[in-house]
């Protein structure tokens, strides 16, 4: 890549979010890629409007989680990036501790300018927000399936308040009478919080209409926080300021196929992904793996599914499934911690990504975030080109700069697609 300016760059909390967030770039006419992590120095890139630098910054310390995102923004900045949007979930996962507020207070440090707009308004999958109170759907965020999530059970929809207790900069509200009534009502609102001290502000959005309001507002500074659905707003905003000429076509050539074995590998419990897998075992060969089992002995366990799928790999594709439902997620967290579970479960199910990749799995569908992170440093892939669409906020991604030859991947998000995406998400990858 040897452009010096770049129109929209991204520091995305995990890896699925960060493909979310790719694919809805893409759809919107930006030349997009997705990077792992900051690209190394050689790493050869296209020329594009959007850089996706995706962390698994999500669910780490803090701390550990700020100088991350610093180094994602220093690499934007030589870049010439003219905004940076902080890229987390539709849904708000976090803890009373972070990581969204530290993040987004030290990169508005860095990046300087007033307040960052933030929502993670999704209005596509579902996510809107409204004075202040996030949505799944119909329920409130505290009664979706989200309150039972493994690593972030979200409790609290009043997202002023989950961000007040996570950032030191104090938290506003821009709602919903004021975004419909256009960009300069956002920016007189904006102003209003800039003058009371406040260095960021939750803004509803129910709709793709409310967002390109907001993102148009949001260009105005250096920096955003928030979901696809502001990305999507950012580039509709992008677009119709002439800053951008939207692409077209190039998604179906990015999934020409590759050939080889397909496997899917999933270590989300939420209650998509459930429906996901319980369909999926009509038509492949699931393997659910033993959790009381892996933790005793991760690498025997491994074995038994990299066994399981030597029988069957020749014949078609294979799933390998750690996933449980909440009952059971609380009771093995309860007997070993649920850091140490979540984090050994995802070691376990990148060890068998692996091994399938060994035996020659060329297209692989992960579901999970955390999961999908750990499979994807495990691989060592180092950057995505964005193919089409399987479901909203899911991709078919190419591998680029990978030893070997490219693969092709899905990374889903726990909670998105339909009961039958693993079987179309395979049939798309040829
Ligand atoms: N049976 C299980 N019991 C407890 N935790 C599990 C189980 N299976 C997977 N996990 C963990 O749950 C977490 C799921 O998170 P993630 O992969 O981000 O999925 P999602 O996208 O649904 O949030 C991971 O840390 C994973 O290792
Ligand atoms: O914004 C979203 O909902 C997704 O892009 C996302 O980040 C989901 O996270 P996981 O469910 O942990 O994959």
């Amino acid at each position: 890549m040897t452009q010096t300016t770049l129109a929209l760059g991204c520091i995305a909390d995990d890896y699925t979010g960060a493909s979310d967030l790719a694919n809805t770039l893409t759809r919107a006419g930006l030349r997009t890629v997705q990077t792992i992590g900051v690209p190394a120095d050689g790493l050869d890139l296209p020329e594009v409007d959007a850089v996706v630098v995706a962390l698994k910054s999500r669910s780490i310390a803090p701390d550990t989680a700020v100088a991350l995102s610093l180094d994602a923004q220093r690499w934007l900045a030589a870049r010439g990036v003219a905004h940076t949007l902080f890229k987390v979930c539709s849904t708000f996962d976090s803890t009373d501790q972070g990581n969204i507020g530290p993040v987004t207070d030290a990169l508005r440090a860095a990046c300087g300018g007033g307040p960052v707009l933030v929502t993670p308004a999704f209005p596509e999958t579902g996510r809107t927000v409204f004075m202040g109170h996030l949505f799944v759907g119909s329920q409130p965020l505290h009664e979706s399936p989200l309150k039972d999530h493994p690593l972030n059970p979200m409790r609290d929809s009043n997202l002023v308040r989950v961000l007040d207790r996570q950032s030191s900069g104090g938290v506003g509200l821009i709602d919903r009478l004021t975004v419909a009534q256009g960009v300069d009502a956002v920016r007189a609102r904006r102003d209003a919080v800039a003058a009371a001290g406040q260095g960021a502000a939750i803004v509803d959005a129910v709709a793709d209409a409310d967002l390109a309001i907001i993102g148009a507002a949001a260009l105005d500074g250096p920096l955003s926080t928030g979901a696809s659905g502001l990305g999507l707003g950012l580039a509709r905003a992008l677009v119709a300021s002439g800053r951008v000429t939207p692409a077209t076509g190039g998604a179906e050539a990015v999934a020409r196929p590759v050939g080889g074995p397909a496997a899917i590998v999933v270590g989300s419990c939420s209650k998509a992904t459930l429906e996901q897998l319980a369909a999926a075992e009509a038509l492949f060969p699931v393997l659910r793996l033993d959790t009381d089992a892996l933790l005793a002995d991760p690498s025997a366990e491994v074995a038994r599914a990299l066994a399981f799928a030597d029988a069957r790999l020749g014949a078609g594709p294979v799933v390998v499934a750690s996933s449980a439902t909440p009952d059971k997620v609380a009771a093995l967290q309860a007997r070993h911690g649920r850091a140490a579970v979540g984090h050994r479960i995802e070691q376990a199910l990148a060890d068998v990504a692996a091994g399938l990749t060994e035996r020659g799995v060329r297209r692989l569908v992960v579901a999970g975030g955390e999961t999908s992170g750990a499979v994807v440093d495990r691989l060592g892939i180092p950057a995505f080109l964005v193919g089409p669409e399987i479901a909203p906020g899911v991709p078919v991604l190419r591998t680029a700069g990978l030893p070997g030859g490219d693969r092709l991947m899905a990374l889903k998000s726990g909670n998105f697609g339909g009961p039958d995406f693993f079987a179309k998400a395979l049939a798309m990858m040829g």
